[in-house]
């Protein structure tokens, strides 16, 4: 018989670097950007229905569940499939939204990865990852599962092997919007093409920070709290900012002396997401 029945974890990322190298017409920005897993995030459980019906049985505080990622992945799939199934869907939502951290996106990925598994589709990875752009510029990367170098809007990956410390994560309570970073005219969109791979040492730069820091005083202060401990970096267009460390123990103590004004969590960086390692043992 069939599984019927799955809980799987829906993992946060990070942008190691970030670089804006310009404005396409559409108005998307061309970026170059290294992703890296955290084992950390959120988890969904899906069971499947045989009347056709998707629902979300979980509530989320301002978002409708017409446009819950999870619910527009679970539609898309289910019509360019014909799949005749459908699915009930929980979530134990842990991930801020609008962090950086890529809540939307993972969520979106699990939901194609799982429902892939619980629909008996078969579709391969390429298909879900181009099903995925459709949804957000992020959801390939979690789709794939593997820590990369992005070009192009976030969609041309290739696969990359980076440190995989401990990092201590500051959640500064403002959610930033995506779109309204990448439209302050203030923002610099002229960064040269990194030409060798891996990553160069001294690329860690983020551009959006200079733009998301003037804005919100809530970012500036946790980037100004954390760099006295450890080189302090900004996640995507924020809010999150983080920082590595080589062991738990030395970032438990920075986040002790932190978390105490500020929220935050420690998590191990990594470069196979927690989603694939855990689909690998249902295979
Ligand atoms: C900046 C990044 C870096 O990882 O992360 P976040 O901070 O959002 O997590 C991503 O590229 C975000 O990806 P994602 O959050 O999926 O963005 P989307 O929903 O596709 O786009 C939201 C809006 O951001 C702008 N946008 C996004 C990506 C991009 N390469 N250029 C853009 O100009 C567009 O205005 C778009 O309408
Ligand atoms: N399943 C979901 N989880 C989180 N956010 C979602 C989800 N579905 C839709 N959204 C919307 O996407 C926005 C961006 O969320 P998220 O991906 O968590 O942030 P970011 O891209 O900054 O990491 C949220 O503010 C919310 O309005």
């Amino acid at each position: 018989m069939s599984v019927q029945k799955l809980t799987l974890p829906s993992p946060a990322k990070l942008n190691l670097m970030l670089h804006i190298l310009g404005r396409r017409a559409d108005g998307y920005h061309e970026l170059e950007t290294l992703f890296q897993f955290l084992d950390y995030g959120d988890e969904i459980t899906f069971a499947v229905r045989d009347d056709g019906v998707i629902r979300l049985n979980t509530e989320f505080e301002g978002v409708p569940h017409d446009s819950n990622l999870i619910v527009k992945a679970a539609k898309k799939l289910q019509e360019q499939s014909g799949c005749t199934l459908g699915v009930d869907i929980w979530i134990d939502k842990i991930l801020p939204m609008g962090g950086g951290i890529g809540g939307g996106s993972s969520n979106a990925a699990t939901t194609l990865l799982g429902l892939n598994h619980l629909w008996q589709l078969d579709w391969d990875e390429d298909r879900l990852a181009a099903l995925g752009l459709t949804l957000g510029a992020d959801v390939p990367v979690f789709v794939r599962g593997h820590a990369a170098f992005a070009e192009g809007v976030g969609e041309k990956l290739s696969p990359e092997y980076p440190e995989e410390p401990w990092y201590l994560v500051l959640v500064p309570q403002v959610s930033v919007s995506t779109a309204e970073i990448f439209s302050d005219p203030l923002l610099t969109r002229d960064s040269a093409p990194i030409k060798v791979r891996p990553v160069p040492k001294g690329n860690s730069r983020n551009d959006c920070l200079p733009v998301v820091a003037r804005r919100y005083p809530e970012v500036r202060n946790a980037l100004n709290l954390l760099g006295k401990f450890t080189e302090a970096k900004l996640t995507g267009t924020g809010s999150c900012v983080f920082g590595g460390f080589p062991s738990k123990a030395e970032a438990d103590k920075v986040s002790a002396l932190l978390t105490e004004t500020l929220s935050g969590f420690v998590a191990k960086g990594s470069n196979v997401s927690m989603l694939h390692r855990k689909l690998q043992t249902l295979l």
